[in-house]
């Protein structure tokens, strides 16, 4: 890869703290930003970019912060071209700037109201000024992509000889495509200074783009956690990451069993979930149901896994549905600790196919209840709910009591919570825990029906041990459905554990 072979190993600049808190509606607290940047520095990014000293009082100490973290790696901060922004960067003690300069005409004349000279002269004080001060300056060019690359060029090299120590070419509105990215770096990487690349996924390119242009001679890529940003959002971190590692055999000094983990702190902290089918990251992308999938897993994980899901920090998940095979039955009741024989596996899948003709998801409590009914296996449950109390309203703090039988024995316990479901959910954790350590890792809850009557379906997985488990309750009631699938989860969760 010729990037690699000009600037020994790609470098990896970090925008989740800028860029992606430009996604709309994201504002990211003091320690939530700190938060991330350690676990950004723990995974070996070279450059974190933390946001824009001009953006108000609250983000300068937010970035200062971030900067007297002692990292490993350089902190920076975003510049317009105006000395004005510099000071406020310097007093955050950022290491770098990444001073952004408005390139192609049409910004150059509508936003800026200026003139290509008058932006050239701009970007050489505020580089001088910079550099003066002891920051390091990547000098980057803002809608690059629709810039007349010689006047872009031109640019760049009255920004070195003014003291830039980095360039970066900017695809603001995600415009560019492959074949130019290659054929703009192999022109732009023949400068005397490492050029940077900077993608949006307007168009769902920017990883293509990036890669393109990193191949082209690019040193350095610009990216965001979860790829989120302004509109599309910004080149994916863990897409770069894995793509380079897995499709070109380069190694990137990236902790890649850490993206994942990393994946959920930002969804967590920024508010912004991952869209199930999100390359490495999202929800799916190592989940399996079709019954051919499995069965080849089965064979060999390659047959339909294009990485490990260890190698970022995941687990393999096979869901039963509609699209389920024999293989993929046989397996999950292996997993459940079921043994049938081969006219009960049938009848077994013929009935998950029922309930997913049905439009029905099949969690693993289902599975366990057809097994139980096709195999005549009558099992009494561990924990049964006797009675249920839940108070709520707009001067009450939400409280829950429970009366639960937990092997044959009695436990009486209340909670509270952010509302009703949050409460219910906590009594009865509460009163679980002496017997059992429980955890619910996700809760989900979808409408069936129309109307504030409608009916709800939740939807648990359940934790004890290294043990999980998919469970659903049902029925008018939301908060009841939620008591239902977690009571189910626990039931089966104990079961297992009795079961071996
Ligand atoms: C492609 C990108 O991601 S660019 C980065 C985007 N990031 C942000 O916008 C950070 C958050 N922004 C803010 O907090 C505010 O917009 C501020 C503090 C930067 C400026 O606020 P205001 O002074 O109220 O200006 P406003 O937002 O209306 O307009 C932006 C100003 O910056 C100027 N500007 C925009 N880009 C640049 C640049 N690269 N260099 C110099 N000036 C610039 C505009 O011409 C405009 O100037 P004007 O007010 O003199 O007309
Ligand atoms: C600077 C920047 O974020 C952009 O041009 O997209």
């Amino acid at each position: 890869m010729r990037g690699i072979a000009l600037f020994g190993r790609v470098r990896l600049l970090d925008t989740t703290l800028r860029d992606g808190e430009q996604t709309p509606g994201v504002s990211l607290t003091l320690e939530e930003k700190v938060s991330i940047a350690r676990q950004l520095d723990a995974l070996g990014l070279d450059v974190i970019e933390a946001g824009s000293a001009v953006t108000s009082e609250g983000e300068r100490r937010a970035m200062k912060a971030v900067a007297e973290e002692g990292l490993r790696a350089e902190v920076c901060s975003y510049v317009r071209a105006r000395t004005g922004d510099v000071d406020l960067a310097l007093n955050c003690d950022v290491d770098s700037i990444h001073l952004v300069v408005p390139v192609s005409d049409l910004h150059i004349r509508c936003k800026l109201r200026s003139d290509r000279e008058g932006v050239m002269r701009a970007a050489v004080e505020v580089t001088e000024y910079a550099k003066g001060h002891g920051l390091i300056v990547e000098l980057s060019g803002e809608d690059a992509s629709r810039a007349d690359e010689g006047y872009l060029t031109a640019l760049y090299r009255a920004g070195i000889d003014a003291g830039a120590d980095r360039l970066c070419y900017c695809d603001t509105v995600g415009v560019l495509v492959a074949e130019k990215a290659f054929e703009v770096f192999s022109r732009l990487s023949k400068l005397p200074v490492p050029v940077s690349v900077h993608c949006h996924d307007d168009f769902g390119l920017a990883t293509a783009n990036t890669v393109a242009a990193l191949r082209g001679g690019a040193s350095m890529a610009h990216v965001t956690v979860n790829g989120i940003g302004e509109r599309g959002g910004n080149t994916s971190l863990e897409e770069v990451v894995m793509t380079l590692e897995s499709l070109y055999g380069i190694k990137t000094e990236i902790q890649c069993q850490e993206l994942y983990s990393l994946s959920r702190l930002v969804s967590r902290l920024t508010g912004i979930p991952v869209a199930p089918n999100k390359a490495i990251v999202g929800e799916n992308a190592f989940t399996h149901e079709a019954g051919i999938h499995v069965h080849g897993l089965l064979a060999d994980t390659s047959t339909y896994e294009p990485i490990h899901p260890e190698a970022v920090g995941r687990k393999r998940r096979i869901v039963l549905g509609k699209h389920a095979g024999r293989s993929s039955v046989e397996l999950a009741l292996r997993e459940l600790g079921i043994e049938s024989t081969e006219g009960e596996l049938a009848e077994i899948l013929s009935r998950v196919k029922e309930l997913g003709d049905k439009g029905k998801r099949v969690t693993d409590a289902d599975l366990q209840t057809i097994a139980e009914i096709v195999l005549s296996i009558q099992k009494e449950p561990k924990v049964k709910l006797n009675e249920f109390t839940i108070v709520s309203g707009n001067h009450a703090i939400p409280t829950a009591s429970v009366r639960i039988i937990v092997n044959g024995s009695e436990i009486l316990e209340a909670g509270t919570g952010v509302g009703p479901v949050d409460a219910a959910i906590n009594a009865i954790r509460r009163a679980i825990s002496g017997v059992r350590d429980v955890r619910l890792e996700e809760y989900h809850v979808d409408a069936v029906t129309g109307g504030t009557n409608a009916l709800v379906e939740v939807w648990v997985t359940m934790a004890m041990g290294d043990r999980t488990i998919t469970a659903r309750g049902a029925g008018a009631d939301i908060i009841m459905a939620s008591v239902e699938a977690v009571l189910e989860g626990i039931n089966r969760l104990m079961q297992l554990e009795e079961d071996g």
